[in-house]
C-alpha cells in the first residue's frame, strides 16, 4: 500500500490552506502535527476525497484516488474531528448502523461489531447509549465506526482532542496496535500524541510541511540549542522577551527557565538534550514579547 502526495495544494479563493505539499505514506502511524489553522484537517478531507485539490493529485499504488471513486472508499475509515453519532443509539447500534450505510452485510456486520466493540475496550458499554458515553469512550466508538471494512487507511483527525492523560494513553495504545497491518495517519497539535507511534512526523505549518522525519531526525534538524538556568525574577522577564521558554518554575534558588537559544543566554545557563516538545516550541513558538505570544 502506497499513498502518495504529489505538489498536494488547496486553495479557498486567494488564501492557500495547503501548499504544494509531497510526502510518500506506506504501512505504519504518520503524525501531522501543527498548531490551529496549520492546513491539517483541509490535508485530511482532500485526502477522504471529501474536497478536491486546487492543483496536485493523491494517488493509491499509482492511481489517481478521485478516479478510483468507490475502490478507494474500500480501503479507507475515516475519524473526523467532529464525527456525527447518534445520542440514542446505544454503541452496538450505533456501529451496526454505520455498517448498513457503508453496505456491509449484517451478519458480516455482526461479528465485526462485536469484535471491534471488544478492541477499542468498550466490551462493558455495548447496550450504553452513546450520550452517556465519556469523551475517551466516544472517540473510541469512533475509531470502531472508522474501522469497520478492515480500512488499509486509516485517518483520524485530532483523535485525541479534549481526552484526559489516561485515555491518551489508551488512544496510542490502540492506534500503535491498529497499525501493525494498516497506514494511520493522525492530526494532533499535541507533541506526546506523536512523539513515541509516529514512524514519521510531519510538521505543518500554513499550510506546508517545514520538516518531516522520525522524532529522532526532527530534534536534530534544531540548530539552536536548549538552556536550563536560574534566573532573577528581572533576568527571567528579560529572557523570556528575548528567547522562547519552554518551561518555568518557581524554585528555592531562583526561577528556573528551559529555553532555547543560538547562544548561552546567561553564563551559567546548562546545555540540555532537545526533546519533540522543544522541537515544537521553536518551530511554533513565540516569545513572551512577541504580539500575541502563547506564553
Ligand atoms: N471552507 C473553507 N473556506 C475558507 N477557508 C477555509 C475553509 N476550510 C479551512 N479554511 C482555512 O484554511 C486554514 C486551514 O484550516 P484547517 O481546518 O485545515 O486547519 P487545521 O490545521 O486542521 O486546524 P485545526 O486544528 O484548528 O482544525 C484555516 O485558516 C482555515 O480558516
Amino acid at each position: 500500500m502506497e499513498l502518495n502526495m504529489n505538489h498536494l495544494t488547496k486553495k479557498f479563493g486567494d488564501f492557500t490552506a495547503v501548499d504544494h505539499l509531497d510526502l510518500t505514506m506506506t504501512q505504519g502511524v504518520y503524525g501531522l502535527l501543527g498548531v490551529n489553522g496549520a492546513g491539517k484537517t483541509t490535508l485530511m478531507r482532500m485526502l477522504c476525497t471529501l474536497l478536491e485539490p486546487t492543483e496536485g493529485t493523491i494517488t493509491c499504488n499509482g492511481k489517481d484516488i478521485l478516479k478510483m471513486g468507490g475502490d478507494y472508499r474500500k480501503l479507507l475509515g475515516y475519524l473526523p474531528q467532529d464525527f456525527g453519532f447518534y445520542p440514542e443509539f446505544t454503541v452496538q447500534d450505533y456501529l451496526l448502523y454505520i455498517a448498513a450505510l457503508k453496505g456491509i452485510r449484517p451478519a458480516v456486520a455482526r461479528r465485526r461489531v462485536k469484535e471491534l466493540i471488544s478492541r477499542v475496550g468498550l466490551a462493558n458499554a455495548a447496550k450504553k447509549k452513546m450520550k452517556k458515553l465519556s469523551g475517551g469512550m466516544k472517540r473510541r466508538a469512533g475509531i470502531a465506526q472508522a474501522m469497520l471494512n478492515n480500512p488499509k487507511i486509516l485517518i483520524l483527525d485530532e483523535p485525541t482532542a479534549g481526552l484526559d492523560p489516561n485515555e491518551r494513553i489508551r488512544f496510542r495504545n490502540l492506534i500503535s496496535e491498529l497499525s501493525e497491518d494498516r497506514l494511520v495517519l493522525l492530526s494532533t497539535h499535541i507533541v506526546s500524541d506523536v512523539e513515541y507511534i509516529a514512524n514519521e512526523i510531519c510538521l505543518m505549518k500554513d499550510g506546508r510541511f517545514v520538516h518531516q522525519g522520525t522524532s529522532e531526525q526532527l530534534i536534530s534538524s534544531m540548530t539552536d540549542g536548549v538552556w536550563k538556568c536560574t534566573a532573577s525574577k528581572e533576568q527571567a522577564a528579560f529572557l523570556m522577551k528575548k528567547y522562547k521558554v519552554s518551561n518555568m518554575k518557581t524554585g528555592a534558588h531562583g526561577i528556573e527557565l528551559r529555553m532555547i537559544s543560538r547562544e548561552r543566554p546567561l553564563p551559567d545557563a546548562v546545555r540540555e538534550e532537545a526533546t519533540l516538545e522543544d522541537l515544537f516550541l521553536y518551530y511554533f513558538g513565540e516569545k513572551a514579547g512577541e504580539d500575541h505570544a502563547a506564553i
